[in-house]
């Protein structure tokens, strides 16, 4: 009989044990680390400083002024889905461009996938309330039903009187800048930021700044505030966890004192104290305004606010008193609400708008294309009649110019989002593991990851949009039928606008601005460049800098002569 005697089967069974027991210990390691680092397997940015490194992981790089090569390279070097690394202190993040998981993040799957608490306790604190940028849920549902009831093409559309008032209050002041010197240097951005001020006050909340008044206290107060409080915001990047957990805490005392202590020895928090500090008395008073309107006069007497009774805002607090109790909105959430739109409509249009100026005035060909367009339009209306919103749309060249400046320069260059549970989303370019060379389809996101979804970087990858996707082709959209990106996008499936729930509800309000300024502007003036390059740089939005004037702020020269 063939066996084995007791002395040669304890060896094997103890080689056998421990066999077992490091393939146990081996496996129980690897689902530790995995549960440590579980996207260990996939490609990503190694953290570009030791201090990074070692402390705050991919977080520098990511929110640094200087990284919008960064995001634009993270998808053509890694793909998109990468990963980001945490380091010492932080866990792994997710930078996401891949269009399926965007889809699922943003759409299919959107409830798992709440605004991350960063930036819903920013907006909560910059609008002094709870307004759609800083709600979830069915309480976001229930605001966004206001407020997408006011962007709606029809009532936009009746919105273009009050946009052309404006439009022209700037010709004006233009042309009686430059009238003695042809290709005199004009900051633009601070003729649109007043232009954009102007028009999302008086056509958003039915109030003016006085914006192209010099003398104007109420817009240099409101106008400081609102331009700087963003980019004070993006120097807070390292407090901005804790923010919405502070905006919720009690009591309010201790709330208070903390802000005050906490600011103190911090000039960047101060300054955006006082920004936010600045802002909200405006939106107080003119909601206790309407208010008293209304309780007087019921809704027939806001026909006597300077828009009319028609600016969104008007429109909103009428809609909102005349909702039963069970649907209205608390005062704080409508002065919060004001504070999304007036900021929502503000930097994102005016900094777009002067970029646009700058590329037509280092393109003369275009510029006398678009010029061109606008003229033989304008030539089959009455004399001194402007352009209506279906006659702007209908513009070939302006629209394809407007479509090729959101995809390639868009204002907003990340959001993030938080993961509330295990998830597994699809993927359209499949992660090929750097551990073992394995390819998957799909994605496991953990609950708790943080995933930044890179809008800019999507927009222009050369997977999604072809090999010329980084160069500004406004011709890709005359030869192309909408839709053709594999992006879920809002806007010509690009992501600027972002899409789902959260989607922009001022995309139709400012894609009108951006073309009826444009189209004045254009048929009034000509465009040239000043010979030093502007260095577009990332704050919450995009700021521009002459290159080597840094140090002079925010600005956009360019030369300007009117026709
Ligand atoms: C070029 C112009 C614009 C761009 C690129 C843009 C882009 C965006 C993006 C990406 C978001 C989503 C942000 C997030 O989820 O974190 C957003 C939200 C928002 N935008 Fe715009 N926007 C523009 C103009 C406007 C205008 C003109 C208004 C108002 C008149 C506006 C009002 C808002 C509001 C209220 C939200 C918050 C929506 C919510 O949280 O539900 N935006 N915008």
């Amino acid at each position: 009989m063939t066996g084995l005697s007791t002395s040669s089967i304890s060896p094997l069974l103890t080689a056998a044990f421990v066999a077992t027991f490091a393939a146990i210990a081996t496996s129980s390691f690897r689902k530790w680390m995995k549960s440590k680092k579980p996207y260990a397997y996939i490609p990503g940015p190694t953290p570009s400083t030791v201090v990074a490194h070692s402390y705050a992981g991919y977080l520098l790089d990511l929110h640094s002024p200087d990284a919008l090569p960064w995001h634009f390279n993270v998808p053509e070097e890694y793909g998109h889905i990468a990963r980001l690394k945490g380091g010492l202190a932080g866990a792994d993040a997710l930078y996401i461009t891949d269009p399926a998981a965007l889809n699922a993040i943003l759409i299919r799957q959107q409830a798992w996938f709440p605004e991350s608490t960063e930036f819903a306790g920013l907006f909560g604190i910059i609008h002094c309330g709870d307004g759609v940028a800083s709600v979830q849920g069915l309480e976001h549902k229930k605001q966004r039903k206001y407020m997408d009831a006011l962007f709606t093409a029809n009532r936009v559309s009746k919105l273009t009187p009050m946009f052309y008032q404006v439009a022209h209050q700037l010709e004006d002041k233009l042309k009686a800048a430059v009238s003695d010197t042809p290709g005199k240097v004009v900051d633009m951005l601070d003729c649109l930021t007043r232009a954009a001020l102007e028009i999302i006050g008086t056509a958003g909340i039915g109030h003016t700044f006085n914006s192209f008044d010099d003398k104007s206290e109420a817009f240099d107060e409101f106008h400081g505030a609102i331009t700087s409080v963003l980019p004070l915001a993006s120097r807070l990047f390292l407090v901005l966890p804790f923010l919405e957990s502070w905006r919720k805490m009690k009591p309010v005392w201790l709330r208070r004192t903390l802000a005050y202590v906490g600011t103190l020895p911090w000039p960047s928090a101060r300054k955006f104290r006082a920004a936010v500090d600045a802002m909200h008395p405006v939106y107080v008073n003119l909601y206790k305004a309407r208010q008293r309107m209304l309780e007087e006069g019921g809704s027939a007497a806001l026909a006597d606010t300077a828009a009319g009774g028609k600016d969104l805002i008007t429109s909103m607090i009428q809609a909102n008193w005349d909702a039963d109790e069970a649907h209205k909105m608390s005062e704080d959430t409508v002065l919060a609400n004001m504070g999304s739109i007036v900021h929502g409509g503000q930097e994102t249009t005016s900094s777009s708008l002067a970029r646009f100026l700058t590329i037509i005035a280092e393109d003369q060909d275009l510029q006398v294309r678009l010029r061109e367009e606008l003229r033989d339009a304008k030539a089959k209306k009455a004399p001194g009649e402007d352009l209506d919103y279906t006659e702007l749309e209908k513009l070939p060249l302006l629209d394809a110019v407007v479509r090729e400046m959101m995809r390639i320069y868009s204002p907003v260059t990340f959001v993030w989002r938080q993961t509330t549970k295990d998830v597994v989303v699809p993927l359209t370019y499949p992660i090929r593991s750097i551990i073992n060379g394995e390819e998957t389809e799909e994605l496991l996101i953990h609950q708790g990851t943080a995933v930044y979804l890179g809008m800019s970087a999507a927009n222009r990858s050369t997977a999604i949009w072809g090999a010329d996707a980084a160069q500004f082709k406004p011709e890709r959209w005359l030869n192309r039928t909408q839709g053709e990106s594999k992006l879920p996008g809002a806007y010509s499936g690009m992501m600027t606008f972002l899409s789902g729930a959260k989607v922009c509800p001022g995309k139709t309000f400012a894609l009108l601005e951006m073309k009826l300024v444009l189209a004045v502007l254009l048929l009034s003036f000509s465009f040239e460049p000043i010979p030093t390059p502007i260095d577009w740089r990332m704050g919450i939005t995009l700021e521009p800098r002459v290159r080597g004037r840094e140090k002079e702020g925010v600005q956009v020269p360019v030369r300007v002569t009117a026709l």
